[in-house]
Parts: structure tokens; sequence; C-alpha cells
């Protein structure tokens, strides 16, 4: 039978680089929504706006010992042989304002934390001093010198006020949550968490709580893509698989681009008689597809369309082609979404542990495990690297890119890295 020049051919694909691919899907992203939400809550989310200091840290002069606040002037010259005796005129504890200022040969009695005195410029722990009573009235004894500002924290020395200290889009860990306390943010804006639909494709499919049936498999890919999407910060709010029936997705996908961020598919993105995502974008009038094949191993297949800047992303079947799609063009959209800049992985350098052999017409992310040994980092392939390869994941911590062309890599070569785990 002759081919019909007017069906498109699921073989003649718009191929693209990965770093193309990237732009093309980069360009589009827009900052999402943004709500106020509990401090307690906000672990992991991302900052909404710029954070700037509103107040001096500390907004008091403070004392980092618990010991006598002093006139450091007062102690110059003294020695064993040179004592001096300073009046004990009061005792601030921290959370008190002082009620008197220190004058000539005068100490406050002064704990951590409390605020200093005026006239007061350093703080002798109480360790250093010898303190007794006469006539009813406290003196201490202090026999060496004491420099300015020993044992005291001034005013905005942590923190001036006014200080730029976060950007809008930082992801707020376990340091910017005890910042945003210390400011007193127990609500703070963040980026919505990006809505994400997730849809496996494959008559092959079963859930995973069903009684494994021959030929068939279990639907690993929409536990693992929901599992990335919560880590990226997103929030997978549908989750099914549908049979290899383009009818049926195509109504499913349609839907679902109306109401969530992102739809992602898994499976028949490839040239197979039941590949169905082909003809979804043939047929995809609502939306542009801006690619439909990309230069790299595993994932060629990857396709990725645009509805009114709501993302269409067919990922291919295989469990690492999946993986590796989500981390390469998914994972930056989440963060773009969520305000943050820095849309690429990060990447370093390291050595690979072992030759890589395979010649490659297209780039290759490898899933590798990454140590550090004497300063250096080493990199090691988890396995054989097949597409279709999912064990291999879960102790990969990077991934090797190999470069298109070249005769294969050898051991002690250097090669480029991505990091898995994010670092912020
Ligand atoms: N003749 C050709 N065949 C293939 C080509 C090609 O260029 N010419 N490309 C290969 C490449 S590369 C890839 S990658 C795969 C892509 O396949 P699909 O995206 O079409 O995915 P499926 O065919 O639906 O499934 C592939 C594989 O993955 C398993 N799978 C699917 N969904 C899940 C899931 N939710 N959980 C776990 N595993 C899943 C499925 O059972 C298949 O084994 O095509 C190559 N073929
Ligand atoms: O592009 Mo595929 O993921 O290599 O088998
Ligand atoms: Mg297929």
């Amino acid at each position: 039978m002759k081919g019909n020049k007017d069906i498109p051919s699921k073989f003649k694909r718009n191929i693209v680089q990965v770093s193309e691919a990237q732009k093309l899907i980069f360009k589009h992203i827009q900052n999402g929504n943004i709500e106020k939400i509990p401090l307690i809550e906000s672990l992991g989310r991302r900052l909404a706006q710029d954070f700037i200091a509103p107040i001096d840290l500390p907004h008091f002069r403070r004392s980092g010992m618990d010991g006598y606040a002093i006139r450091s002037i007062d102690t110059k010259g003294l020695s064993s042989s040179n004592p001096m005796i300073l009046e004990v005129i009061e005792t601030i504890p921290s959370g008190k304002v002082p009620s008197q200022s220190i004058s000539a040969k005068q100490a406050a009695r002064i704990m951590t934390g409390a605020m200093l005195p005026d006239g007061a410029d350093a703080v002798i722990m109480f360790e250093m001093t010898e303190e007794f009573i006469e006539n009813g009235k406290k003196y201490i004894r202090i026999k060496r010198e004491i420099n300015k500002k020993q044992n005291v924290t001034n005013i905005g020395e942590e923190v001036e006020s006014g200080t730029h200290l976060m950007n809008r889009g930082r992801k707020i860990g376990i340091g910017e949550i005890a910042l945003l306390a210390t400011y007193g943010f127990h609500i703070v804006e963040v980026y919505k968490k990006p809505a994400v639909a997730i849809i496996a494709t494959g008559s092959e499919l079963q859930d995973i709580q069903e009684p494994l049936e021959m030929g068939k498999i279990r639907n690993s890919n929409s536990s693992m893509i929901a599992s990335l999407i919560i880590e990226a910060g997103g929030n997978p709010i549908w989750i099914d698989k549908l049979p290899d029936d383009l009818n049926i997705a195509k109504n499913k996908i349609l839907e679902l681009l109306e109401t969530v961020d992102i739809v992602i598919t898994t499976g028949g993105v490839s040239v197979g008689d039941y590949d169905i995502m082909f003809d979804f974008f043939q047929q995809w009038k609502a939306g542009e597809m801006l690619f439909n094949k990309v230069a790299m191993r595993p994932g060629s297949p990857t396709t990725v369309g645009i509805f009114q800047n709501h993302f269409l992303f067919a990922l291919s079947g295989n469990p690492g082609a999946c993986f590796v799609g989500f981390e390469l063009f998914i994972r930056p959209v989440l963060k773009g979404m969520q305000g943050c800049d820095r849309l690429y992985p990060d990447t370093f350098i390291a050595y690979l542990e072992e030759d890589f052999t395979k010649v490659n017409a297209f780039q290759r992310f490898i899933r590798a495990k990454s140590r550090i040994d004497h300063g250096s980092v080493y990199v090691k392939p988890i396995g054989e690297d097949k597409s279709s390869v999912m064990v291999s994941i879960k102790d990969a911590n990077c991934l090797i890119v190999i470069p298109a062309g070249g005769q294969g890599l050898s051991k002690g070569d250097k090669v480029k890295v991505i990091r898995l785990k994010e670092l912020e």
C-alpha cells in the first residue's frame, strides 16, 4: 500500500535539541497566583515577594553573656595587682528595659540576651569578676582590661534594616522559616502550588492494588510522577490511567487542560499502532505543539504542547524516559511558576568511574550515583542504562550527560553531571 502524503507520518517529526526544547518550553512559563498561608505550613513553598529586613536585627544592644554591663574605659590598665571596684546598680533580665544608665565606676548585672543599659559598652562574664556586698550594697572587683564591645551585639549587627535578604521565588527552608518568624511573619505570601493532572495511557496498565495479570503491568509512572510533582512544589490533583483509546484520551486531556496548569501524559507517544499521542497532537487545533521529538536518550519521542499557557507534556511511557523527561522539562516549569528564575538543573563536573562505550547519535542522560572521595567527585552509571529500566531510579542521585557523537568515554574522563537533589 502506498503511503498517503496527506496523512502525517508518525515517523516524520519536528526534532529539537534538549537545550532548544527547554527554551521553547521555558518562554511560556508565567508566575502562578499567590496565596497567604501560615508560616508553619510554608516549608518547601516559594516566597511570592522579595524580602527586605523591616527592622534592625537585633533592634537593641544585646548582651552575649551572663555578666556585668560596664564601661570599658573603667577597666583601662587593670590587672591582678591593680584591680578596680564597681558598684552594681541593678539587675537586668532578658526582656526588660534597663532603668538606669551606667556612670563611671558602675556596673549592672545582666543576662544573656538582655538589653544593655545606656553608658555601658561591654559585658564582663561573671567568671571574671569577684562579687561582694558591703553595707548592703553590691560590688564587683575586676582585675583585667575589657575591650569596648566585648560580649555586646550592636543594633543591626546581624542584619541592618533595609537589607535585601531573600528573593521572590526562593524556596522556604529551615533558615528561611527562622528568619520569617524572627520578623513576625506568621502568615507568608507564597506562590500557589501549580495544579497538575497525570494521565497514564496504556491498556496494559493495572492499578497498583490489583493482582497482576499475565502480560500486564502495574502503573508505576503515575505514582512516580505524582511524587516528583509534590517534591517540586506542585499539587497532583487528578491522577488516573486511560486505555489506548484516542477519543477517551482526547476528551479527558482537553477537559483537564481547561482546569489545571499542567497535564502530563505518560506512554503512547512513540510510533506503535496503539500510540495515540501523535494523533492527538495532529488533531489538536486549540493548542500549539512545540516539538514532538527531542535529540536525547531516553525520552526521544517526548512531545510538548501549550494551550493558553497551560502545558501538555506527553512523556514516554518507559519509566526511565519518563523520569528524565520530568527532570529536564517539567521540574523547571514547576519552579518557574513558583517564581524561581533559576530554571535549569544544577550541573557539576565529575570523573567517570567506568568506561562508557556506547556511541550516541543523541545526547544521553544516564541515571547515576555520584560520590566524593578525597575532595574529588566520581560518578558511576547504575546498571544497564535502558529507557525501560525503572529499578535504577531509586539509587540515582544524578544524571551523567553524555554528548552526542564521539567514540564513547573512558574511565577517568571528566563528564558533566546533573544534580537530582536540589540544593538551594
Ligand atoms: N519502531 C520504533 N519503536 C520505538 C521507538 C522508535 O523510534 N521506533 N522509540 C522507542 C523509544 S526511544 C521509546 S522511549 C518508547 C516510547 O514509548 P511510548 O512513549 O510510546 O510508551 P508506550 O509504548 O506506551 O510504553 C513503553 C513502555 O513503557 C511501559 N509503560 C507505559 N506506561 C507505563 C506506566 N504508567 N507505568 C509503567 N510502565 C509503563 C509500557 O508497558 C512499555 O513497556 O518507544 C520505543 N519504541
Ligand atoms: O527515547 Mo527512548 O526513551 O530511548 O527508549
Ligand atoms: Mg509506544
